[in-house]
């Protein structure tokens, strides 16, 4: 009979990653027993909360013990790695022990802590590792009349293709599923090895994440797009009864949840690339479908079959299994929205109902069929050998049948057993090679991988063995790297006298503690590497340099904020250091943890444009928003990157949102191209390309208080770009005037701003000119405009375009009449500054409108401001308030 339960799902939450101490990050979550709540950072009174079967508290209240382990620290509330297996790993082995299915899920957003939870870090091991280590050691504690075989599988899905992470050789365009009657889907070929003991289990997952870490070195971040499932088939075998139970277990580390949604990537012009998260989305929609169902909802369709994780995870979800997800979250306040719609997936989870039935092997009971089969065909020969010759024909044919159905039986056991037997094969050469790379580490410095995804660094280790040792993508090389912009032979590693040298090849990137190196450097243990766009390694030493050092603090940030800092960028630079105390403000140092994440991303994608022959370059700015702010506040400051063309020197600005998703697609361009598939697109559809657009060149600040006083000011003033220097001087003047355009005196001066409420006021903005235009020097054909936009008017003015002249004379005067000045306007006319922003025109470019549309025009047909009808609703009170005052004064 079937054992109908809900899907059990628990939520755990980490410890504050640095960068969100950095960011001076607040909690946002409590839990109380079963209970999760979280609290709206925007709305600290607003707490939405959740009960799910278990909740984790491992963000406070640890220490480390002497072999690295997070234990806690006389608070009880801490749950550690010991804590979730006893209440999720035991469950799993229990089922497998009785023959159910068990599947574990982690969920949430890159960072969460789902790695952790599942594979776990150095002493800190997760559910798989001690699910298995347990496994082996109860099979040991068993009496004899049981045999048990265990095998292991170790797979990647990325981009709806499935890898095989232990099978050496890669095949182009994935492993395909398929579908039978007995077992549902599966990977056609995907390698299951045998094994022995728990030792073999560690050698496989090693090499399995061996493999996962060269297919991504090629590309950083993919890790964290990709699921990976393990399976674990156990198979118990009663002797002498002619029984067999089987359980499989599978353990799947999602890609993170993190939606594209509020990352403001809509405005751009591409879509998503829509299959990078097909498996999650499909995920989402088949969990939904089924919580309808569980709620007695009729549901047609359960849409398994769209992608490639929820045809593997059918039986997992509503089918034969005993299924656990684990929620992962962050504590951070800045992951609010994340961490809100993680436990909103949880809970539908929840929901969810699954029939596990204890299984025999599949291929144990077809050929337990076939003896049955058989059984029944002998009884039936004995009854026709009673009867003589007459049924010679019948005796015969049953004869052949009896022979088929032993054949199948024989095949069948010795297609599996052979199967086994070669991947058993293979792999004990792989445990050697493994051991062997242990010896090596004793006798040679190497190079230590550092990727983004820390699952995935200190996983491969390259030897630099005596004498000299060439690197680079060709396979002659004693090293072969793939990485983005690795030349086929990149450098040469010398290891000679006790000491060891790196001399890259002629055009050949080399970073040494982020210094681009162009001759032969020696290293010292410790030092970071990396070669071509973003191959980074830890260098350790000869055995005699080795220190005790914990290498951890050398992680891919450590890499990043290092290549930064030679690159002159650091938080300093940024205006971070405050005056009060040392600690950096968290506004510019999240800012600055921005800048250093997409540094590879931009390196990527350069080396991506420079294969593809795009002729674009990728520069990462920061943008000062203090300079689009009228009252000159330093407010945050965001990235984004500038886009040239290196040939025809258009520009393009791209926010960082746009640049993220644009690498997607160009990362599903670039694969194609490098497994030589065409990789022409059309335009429309190319992520390097956009149309020729208005590009902001810089911004000058203009205050406007000489107006509330009726005083002229001629300004000659810089213009900024977005990091602070100078782009041109705009030449610019504010008149007070009649309202037929007479230039005030100083005759007309006010004492008090407040002389002018309810007056009318007239003024006019002179732009005379632009002197030492950058943009326009740097390349001839552009052109610019000037753009500004005063007070209430419903958009901004331009000039009219002026091309091909370095020092642009605009001579443009726009007259404005506020007819009955009001208390806010002559405010803003004393604390506020006119913006005033260049544009920058390139050729083919849509020019900015200059006509004056959409504007209120007086009488006299000057421009209108402070347009009480201009106000919104919400200002009601303030017309009501402003006619008030209106009528007290006058
Ligand atoms: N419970 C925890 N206790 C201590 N550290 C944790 C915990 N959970 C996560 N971490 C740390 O947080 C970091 C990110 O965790 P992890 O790699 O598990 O995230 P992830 O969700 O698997 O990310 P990705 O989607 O990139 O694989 C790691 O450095 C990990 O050591």
């Amino acid at each position: 009979m079937p054992n109908v339960d809900s899907v059990k799902v628990a939520v755990r939450v980490r410890p504050f990653s640095q960068r969100e101490k950095d960011a001076g990050s607040k909690c946002v979550i409590s839990m109380n027993s079963n209970s999760t709540s979280i609290y709206d950072p925007r709305n600290p009174g607003h707490m939405k909360t959740f009960t799910f079967d278990l909740a984790y508290w491992s963000h406070s209240g640890f220490l480390k013990d002497k072999n690295g382990m997070l234990v806690s620290a006389g608070s009880n509330s801490y749950a550690g790695q010991r804590e979730v297996f006893r209440d999720l790993g035991e469950g799993v082995l229990e089922n497998a022990w009785q023959g159910y299915n068990a599947t574990l899920l982690a969920y949430g957003q890159t960072g969460s802590g789902k790695s952790y939870s599942m594979i776990g870090y150095g002493a800190n091991r997760g559910i798989v590792p001690v699910v298995c280590e347990e496994l082996f050691k109860a099979i040991q504690n068993q009496e004899k009349n049981k045999q048990y075989q265990i095998t292991f599988s170790m797979l990647e899905i990325y981009n709806e293709q499935v890898t095989d992470l232990l099978s050496k050789t890669r095949k182009p365009g994935g492993l395909k599923i398929r579908e039978d009657q007995q077992q549902g889907f599966y990977v056609d070929g995907l390698k299951l090895v045998p094994c022995d003991n728990y030792a073999q289990i560690e050698r496989l997952m090693e090499q399995g994440n061996k493999m996962r870490t060269t297919a991504t070195t090629i590309m950083n971040a993919t890790s964290s797009r990709s699921h990976m499932v393990i399976t674990i088939q156990f198979k118990q075998i009663f002797l002498g009864e002619a029984i067999t139970k089987q359980s499989v277990i599978n353990l799947v580390d999602l890609a993170g949840s993190e939606r594209q949604k509020s990352s403001g990537s809509e405005k751009d012009r591409l879509k998503e690339g829509t299959r990078v998260n097909l498996s999650l989305t499909t995920l989402g929609n088949v969990i939904s479908a089924l919580a309808e169902v569980a709620t007695g909802k009729k549901v047609l369709h359960i849409p398994y079959r769209d992608s490639v994780l929820t045809k593997l995870l059918q039986s997992a979800l509503g089918g034969n299994s005993r299924t656990i997800m684990i929620a992962a979250v962050s504590p951070a306040d800045i992951c609010y929205e994340e961490t809100l719609s993680t436990l909103r997936y949880a809970e539908r989870t929840k929901k969810i109902r699954n029939k596990a039935v204890v299984n025999t092997s599949p291929t144990e009971k077809l050929i337990r069929e076939l003896k049955a089969e058989n059984n029944k065909l002998l009884s039936r020969l004995a009854g026709l050998g009673n009867m003589g010759t007459l049924v010679a024909d019948e005796t015969q044919e049953l004869r052949y049948l009896l022979a088929e159905n032993e054949r199948q039986i024989q095949n069948i056991q010795v297609a599996w057993e052979s199967r086994l037997e070669e991947t058993r094969g293979e792999w004990e050469q792989q445990y050697t090679a493994l051991a062997q790379e242990r010896r090596m580490m004793e006798t040679f410095p190497y190079l230590l991988n550092i990727n983004e995804d820390p699952q995935l660094s200190w996983v491969l280790k390259h030897f630099i063995q005596n004498g000299s040792c060439d690197v680079g993508q060709s396979t002659s090389n004693a090293i072969i790297l793939r990485g983005l912009g690795i030349l086929d032979k990149h450098a040469t590693f010398t290891n000679a006298d006790g000491k060891v040298t790196l001399t890259p090849g002629d055009k050949c990137k080399a970073f040494v503690n982020g210094v681009l190196i162009t001759g032969k450097t020696k290293l010292q243990h410790l030092d970071r590497v990396i070669l071509g766009s973003n191959s980074a390694f830890l260098y350790v030493g000869l055995p005699a340099e080795r220190t005790d050092e914990d290498l951890s603090r050398y992680d891919y940030d450590f890499f990043q904020s290092e290549l930064a800092a030679a690159e002159g960028f650091s938080t300093d630079k940024l205006g971070a250091a405050s005056s009060k105390d040392s600690r950096a403000d968290p506004s510019i140092l999240a800012v600055f943890h921005d800048y250093i994440k997409l540094m590879p991303l931009v390196a990527e994608v350069n080396q991506m444009s420079e294969e593809l022959k795009k002729d674009l370059t990728f520069e990462l700015k920061v943008k000062n928003l203090a300079a689009s702010d009228s009252r000159g506040y330093d407010l945050q400051k965001e990235i984004i990157v500038k886009v040239t063309h290196v040939t025809t020197n258009q520009v393009w600005i791209w926010s960082k949102a746009k640049f993220i998703n644009r690498k997607f697609l160009m990362e599903e361009l670039y694969q194609r191209f490098r497994e030589g598939e065409d990789t022409h697109v059309n335009q429309d559809s190319d992520p390097f390309w956009d149309p020729v657009e208005v590009v902001h060149l810089g911004s000058a600040h203009v205050w406007l208080q000489s107006l509330a006083y009726c005083l002229q000011l001629e300004e000659q003033t810089e213009l900024l770009n977005s990091e602070g220097l100078e782009e041109a001087v705009v030449v610019i003047n504010l008149s007070p005037c009649s309202r037929d355009g007479r230039i005030l005196g100083e005759d007309d001066m006010v004492i008090d701003p407040l002389e002018l409420l309810g007056r009318r006021v007239d003024f006019q903005i002179h732009i005379v000119e632009c002197l030492g235009v950058k943009w326009l020097r740097d390349a001839a054909g552009r052109g610019i405009q000037i753009g500004y936009r005063v007070y209430d008017l419903p958009r901004s003015l331009y000039t009219k375009p002026v091309w091909k002249n370095v020092n642009p004379k605009i001579e443009e005067t726009v007259h404005f009449s506020a007819l009955n000045a009001s208390y806010e306007f002559l405010n803003y006319l004393q604390k506020n500054a006119l913006i005033v922003d260049l544009w920058g025109l390139q050729e083919g470019c849509t020019e900015m409108d200059c006509s004056l549309d959409g504007l209120l025009l007086a009488p006299e047909g000057t421009i209108m401001v402070d347009d009480p009808k201009a106000l919104t609703a919400n200002d009601a009170g303030l017309v009501s308030a402003l006619t008030y005052i209106t009528e007290m004064t006058f």
